[in-house]
């Protein structure tokens, strides 16, 4: 094989890994170069592939949407928190397991939900999400990377119950419990596609979470968390919403309802009010009645603000980016209070 010959191949392998295009041309440019074509210089063609493999693992990582992460961090870091206060010490093994299960379970949902929004012909070149799109990735590259995540997600719960004391049924309800939600919001039934997102993510990234941190920390099922969860489960579903209502009218065109089209663009901006709202008044509630600490997430008032104006002015870009910077700060702050209350200072059931 004639040498430029070889380097056009190369050329198209380089090409077809920054377009994108499908992971059988990139894997036929991969072996191309690893068979040592003669004359080409070994250095560069080892740098090449390095500089390729670099790539396609960037594209795997912003294919998770890793700026949404926040959502299900801070609900561990939560139930950790409380575990904290009420048996005086949490297991970092634990802890890290547990961040590590809840965070791949929803990079697969991320992906099955970039997957399904794909074939149902919801993702065009304007929308967030253009992984598929653009061709970045191929759709089996996102089925299989899914898979390897649900799978690692499995590993991680079964490593959770040899670390933890929790019941295997409780721990299982729990571990599928999330498992089938991050699925079924938009595969299978589709829960996203009948206004029922919503609802789900109040949910998972809610009570689910934070008891499934809680509990696999002390050993047991308890209703506190769930109460707990209440002020970050609405700032998450914030996040959601403002996605929503940004995409309203492609999602209307491509026949999905969410709940920002059913209630519109005027009730949609009262909702977003109280989802971002509303945790700042449970704070205060909690600052004044029990301790001063948990005045501590009002430190995050001054970026709730311009969010509220940025959505009356209807420019949605980047909201669900910067509600999710939010989340993340207000979070931390929130569970920075829990761990700071004066012992017997916090409410409890
Ligand atoms: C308790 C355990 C073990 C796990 C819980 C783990 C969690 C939090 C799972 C939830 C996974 C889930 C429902 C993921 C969906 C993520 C989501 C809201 C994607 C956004 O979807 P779109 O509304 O289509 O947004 P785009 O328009 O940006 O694609
Ligand atoms: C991609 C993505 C997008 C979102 O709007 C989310 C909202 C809440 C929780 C998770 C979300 C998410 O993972």
């Amino acid at each position: 094989m004639a040498k430029e010959q070889k380097q056009s191949m190369a050329q198209t392998f380089v090409l077809a890994g920054s377009n994108g295009h499908n992971s059988q041309q990139w894997q036929t440019g991969l072996s191309n170069l690893v068979n040592h074509p003669p004359g080409t210089n070994h250095m560069s063609r080892m740098a090449r592939v390095a500089s390729h493999v670099r790539q396609k693992c960037a594209a795997y990582v912003l294919a998770l949407r890793p700026w949404s992460f926040s959502a299900s961090l801070t609900p561990v870091a939560l139930g950790s928190a409380l575990a904290y206060k009420l048996e005086g010490s949490v297991d970092l093994v634990i802890l890290m397991v547990c961040a590590v299960t809840v965070l791949v379970v929803h990079g697969a949902g991320n992906l099955v939900n970039t997957y399904y929004d794909f074939s149902k012909g919801i993702d065009h070149k304007k929308s967030d999400d253009r992984t598929l799109v653009d061709e970045i990735l191929a759709p089996q590259d996102v089925v299989m990377f899914g898979a390897l995540l649900y799978s690692l997600g499995c590993l991680c719960a079964t490593l959770l119950y040899f670390l933890s004391t929790l019941r295997l049924e409780h721990l299982a309800l729990i571990y599928f419990g999330g498992l089938s939600s991050s699925f079924l919001y938009t595969g299978g039934i589709g829960l996203k596609y009948v206004a029922l997102g919503d609802v789900v993510i109040l949910i998972t990234f809610g009570p689910l979470a934070v008891m499934f941190s809680h509990a696999v920390q002390v050993g047991y099922l308890s209703v506190l968390p769930l109460v707990y969860a209440i002020p970050l489960a609405l700032n998450t579903e914030a996040i959601l919403h403002s996605n929503n209502t940004r995409d309203m009218d492609s999602d209307k065109q491509a026949g999905i309802v969410t709940l920002a089209i059913l209630i519109g663009p005027t009730l949609s901006y009262v909702l977003y009010n109280l989802l971002l709202f509303v945790p700042y008044v449970l704070f205060c509630i909690l600052a004044t009645r029990y301790t001063i600490s948990m005045a501590l997430p009002l430190l995050t008032l001054p970026m709730a603000f311009p969010l509220e104006k940025q959505f009356r002015s209807q420019c949605y870009a980047k909201i669900p980016q910067k509600t999710a910077k939010l989340n993340l700060l207000m979070g931390l702050f929130y569970v920075f209070g829990i761990i700071l209350a004066p012992p017997g200072s916090l409410p409890s059931l």
